[in-house]
């Protein structure tokens, strides 16, 4: 078992950008009662990239979910850049996820009738803040979509459309960009160039990311991996390999039946 992450070495300032402490989460009440998460604790340096994977129903979308203030735990506390956010109002909660977080999921959720310009710029707007026009060019020539700005979602290919998501994830410059699966809908190529700018928004940009993935490529992408099994957190990956994540969630996977 290894929570070391939950604590920095003693004597040792680490600026975290989001930690979660002994998070429990039940789902139903009395017989039908699920306990998804178990006592989770974490630590997510600023700057630094970590993939989430376990088995199925280990409880990975459970814990992102209620890391990034969309669900609610049952106990325990979540700080996000300073904020314990499991001590907020609904309403500055919405408004904190608003400003100070990012979100990529499978299904890009963009906007339809909206232009991927239109789509990039939609969180800042509903901010009431207006993002800064040279941080806009940076990350739409990033991500290549310079020639696709006046297109709508349906007049883009999937890999196109979650660089659009990304790039609107990105544009509050977020404390956390939070991905769920966001290569689950996506070719090999089309995954990896999305993987490979998350990969750039940390390196370059020092962006923090926490990606929940099943997949151990998408997973390689990052500094760590943090796997989880029946809502707790079994083990972690350094410098994760596609062949170490591998062999980690053999060992983690019920064997097949028959
Ligand atoms: N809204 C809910 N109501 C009741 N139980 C739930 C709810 N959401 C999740 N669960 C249960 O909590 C456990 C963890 O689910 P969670 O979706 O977090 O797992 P996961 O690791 O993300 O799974 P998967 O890889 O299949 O998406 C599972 O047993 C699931 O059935």
């Amino acid at each position: 078992m290894t929570q070391s992450s939950a604590a920095p070495p003693a004597g040792h300032v680490r600026e975290d950008a989001a930690a979660a402490t002994d998070l429990v989460k039940s789902y139903g009440t009395g017989d039908g009662a699920v306990t998804a998460l178990r006592g989770v604790s974490a630590a997510f340096a600023r700057g630094q990239f970590t993939a989430i994977m376990g088995p199925s129903g280990s409880g990975k979308s459970t814990f992102l979910h209620c890391l990034a203030g969309l669900d609610t735990a049952t106990s325990g506390s979540v700080v996000i850049g300073g904020v314990e956010i499991t001590a907020l109002s609904r309403t500055r909660l919405t408004k904190l996820r608003r400003d100070r977080l990012g979100f990529v999921f499978q299904s890009f959720n963009l906007l339809p009738m909206l232009t991927a310009e239109e789509n990039i710029r939609l969180t800042g707007r509903l901010g009431g803040r207006r993002a800064d026009r040279q941080w806009f060019d940076t990350i739409v020539d990033a991500l290549g979509l310079r020639e696709r700005l006046s297109h709508r979602p349906s007049e883009l290919s999937g890999g196109q459309q979650q660089r659009v998501a990304v790039a609107r994830a990105l544009l509050t410059r977020p404390e956390v960009l939070f991905a769920d699966e966001p290569t689950g809908n996506l070719d090999s190529r089309s995954g990896a160039e999305v993987l490979g700018f998350l990969r750039t928004a940390v390196d370059a940009y020092r962006q923090t990311v926490i990606m929940v993935t099943h997949d151990p490529v998408a997973a390689a992408h990052a500094d760590r991996v943090l796997f989880l099994a029946d809502g707790m957190i079994v083990d972690e990956l350094a410098a994760p390999t596609i062949d170490r994540i591998h062999a980690q969630m053999r060992r983690l996977e019920p064997a097949p039946c028959g």
